[in-house]
């Protein structure tokens, strides 16, 4: 099930730099929308207030309707708020499948004592933790690979390992921390299929920050265009790419393509 998320009013402010300052927009279940703007616009600070990371010094963030502002990312978490992040974060000794079955067992609920115990509980969890973390796999075109160890997998398919851990968690919308950084052409053009293929079967809401517009421009169905932390744009992709503000911003970046 995917889920929106509305953004209203959010300001972070460290000292008297302002990081955000009153951002908005609202995110439909099941669209992909991406987060664009020049380095130091405020994209990370925006990420780490929305999953609790960071609290905003102002506005509201909302779940499904329900405020998450001052909740623990874990608890953020549990409301299906998942994020990835830029650097691989696997543990590099043990195999795809065991890292993947780690992150699927965040969601369940499995005291200590039934663990240690091995109670019908705790194997019931681990399989169902298993069965999540296969479907992850297969989604992100990795299954093959999932008795290799993750330290050995290929970059690209690190970067793809990861997004399988935070989907193992059955989120209902995803926060993509630069999917594309690091990635060769080739590595580029596969992680944008596989996003594309977990919002169809997982009909998921994802919110996209990334620098690489050819990814963001093919997959989002709108974007946000931040700015010194001011938001100066929301729109379809066309309207983006042809607003004069933005391409003021961007003018002279390398990463505008
Ligand atoms: N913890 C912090 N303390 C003080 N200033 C911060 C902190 N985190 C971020 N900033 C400042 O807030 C502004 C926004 O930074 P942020 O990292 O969110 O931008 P960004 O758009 O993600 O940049 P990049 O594309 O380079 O990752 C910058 O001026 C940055 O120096």
């Amino acid at each position: 099930m995917s889920a929106s998320l509305e953004v209203q009013n959010v300001g972070k402010y460290f000292g008297g730099l302002k990081a955000l300052n009153g951002v908005n927009f609202t995110i439909q279940p099941g669209q992909i929308f991406g987060l664009i703007g020049p380095n130091g616009a405020g994209k990370t600070t925006a990420f780490n207030v929305i999953s609790g990371v960071l609290p905003p010094s102002k506005g509201d963030i909302r779940l499904n309707g329900e405020s998450i502002v001052g909740k623990k990312p874990s608890r953020i978490v549990d409301k299906g708020l998942v994020r990835t992040f830029q650097q691989t974060m696997v543990f590099p000794g043990r195999t795809v499948l065991e890292n993947v079955i780690a992150g699927a067992m965040v969601k369940e609920e499995i005291s200590l004592a039934a663990s240690i115990f091995d109670t019908k509980a705790a194997q019931d969890a681990r399989n169902r933790a298993e069965e999540h973390a296969w479907e992850a796999l297969n989604l992100l075109g990795i299954g093959h690979q999932a008795h290799i160890r993750a330290g050995d997998l290929p970059y690209g398919h690190q970067r793809r390992l990861g997004v399988a851990v935070a989907l193992s968690t059955r989120p209902s919308i995803l926060l993509m921390d630069e999917p594309a950084a690091g990635l060769n052409p080739e590595e580029k053009a596969d992680m944008a299929r596989a996003i594309t293929s977990i919002r169809e079967a997982r009909n998921l809401t994802i919110l996209l920050v990334e620098h690489h517009m050819k990814m963001v421009m093919g997959l989002c169905d709108r974007i946000a265009v931040l700015n010194y932390g001011e938001m100066i744009a929301e729109g379809s992709p066309a309207e983006i790419r042809s607003n004069p503000k933005v391409i003021e911003a961007y003018l002279g970046k390398d990463d505008y393509e």
